[in-house]
């Protein structure tokens, strides 16, 4: 099977307005893809697509050779999706929540309990286990929907804004699994807003602008054929995105405040 992520002419639309705009790229296997872009750029709309989440308007849009519209239930078994905000069954305690993610993925029983007990020590929850869903704090509700995504040892992860709420500890445990993941030969697809971790966590970035790729590559790449008076990824950003001319925000506010 070519584990590989292909998105060829992807188009997208809510109702008569366009999230996707002609999109093509491709993500290779043992790599951490950062996905960046502006509020409102396309980039959940676009995460939902590779997991069958959403459906596309048109194009063609294969992970790991099966197709997005037609082996939904494949994708669904050889994917793990954390999305921007947990959502979870609030009613549900987190050990309920991960046998049924469990059983309905068919996991071996002995690699199951062996993986989730390493990630439930590694993300440091096992006082919360019996507890609600839903009397639990953020950070902790973000760890029990990695578990959720990671408990099956997925062969491709797609990360919306993963480190919301995780604490310092936590969030070095998750890139240190995401590293890993790349080593075995697994494709992370990660969004971030936080440019400092994209450099630092992903091998490739694309770009994201009004639902189309303004740019993609490494970030070396990117960087040497960035426009000029651009020093490094944030600069590059702003560039590409039309959000340099910041203007003198400070000063206006002060002025603003000062009347
Ligand atoms: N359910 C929806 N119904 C209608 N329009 C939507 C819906 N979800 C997203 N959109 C629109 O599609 C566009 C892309 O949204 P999307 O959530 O994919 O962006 P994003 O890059 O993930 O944004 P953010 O960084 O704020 O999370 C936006 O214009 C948004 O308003």
């Amino acid at each position: 099977m070519n584990c590989a992520i292909e998105i060829e002419d992807l188009y997208m639309y809510y109702g008569e307005k366009p999230a996707l705009k002609g999109v093509n790229l491709t993500i290779p296997s043992g790599s951490i893809y950062g996905i960046l872009g502006p509020n409102g750029s396309g980039k959940t709309t676009l995460m939902k697509i590779l997991v069958s989440l959403l459906s596309k308007k048109s194009g063609r849009v294969s992970v790991c050779g099966l197709d997005v519209d037609k082996d939904q239930m494949k994708i669904k078994e050889i994917a793990g999706y954390i999305p921007e905000t947990p959502v979870l069954y609030e009613s549900m305690t987190p050990l309920e929540l991960f046998d049924f993610v469990g059983s309905v993925r068919h996991i071996p029983v002995d690699s199951y309990a062996r993986r989730l007990n390493a990630l439930i020590d590694a993300f440091s929850i096992k006082d919360y286990l019996n507890e609600f869903i839903g009397s639990l704090s953020f950070g902790n509700k973000q760890k029990v929907a990695i578990i959720s995504a990671l408990v099956h040892d997925p062969k491709v992860l797609i990360v919306d804004e993963g480190m919301n709420g995780l604490d310092p500890r936590s969030a070095r445990i998750f890139k240190d699994i995401l590293m890993d993941m790349k080593n075995r030969g697994k494709i992370v697809v990660f969004s971030t807003h936080i440019l400092e971790i994209a450099e630092n966590l992903c091998d490739s970035v694309a770009i994201l602008y009004e639902g189309s790729i303004v740019a993609n590559g490494t970030i070396r790449d990117l960087e040497s054929s960035a426009p000029e008076n651009s020093q490094n990824l944030e600069d590059i950003f702003l560039k590409l995105t039309n959000s340099e001319d910041l203007g003198d925000v400070v000063k206006s506010l002060r002025g603003e405040v000062g009347d």
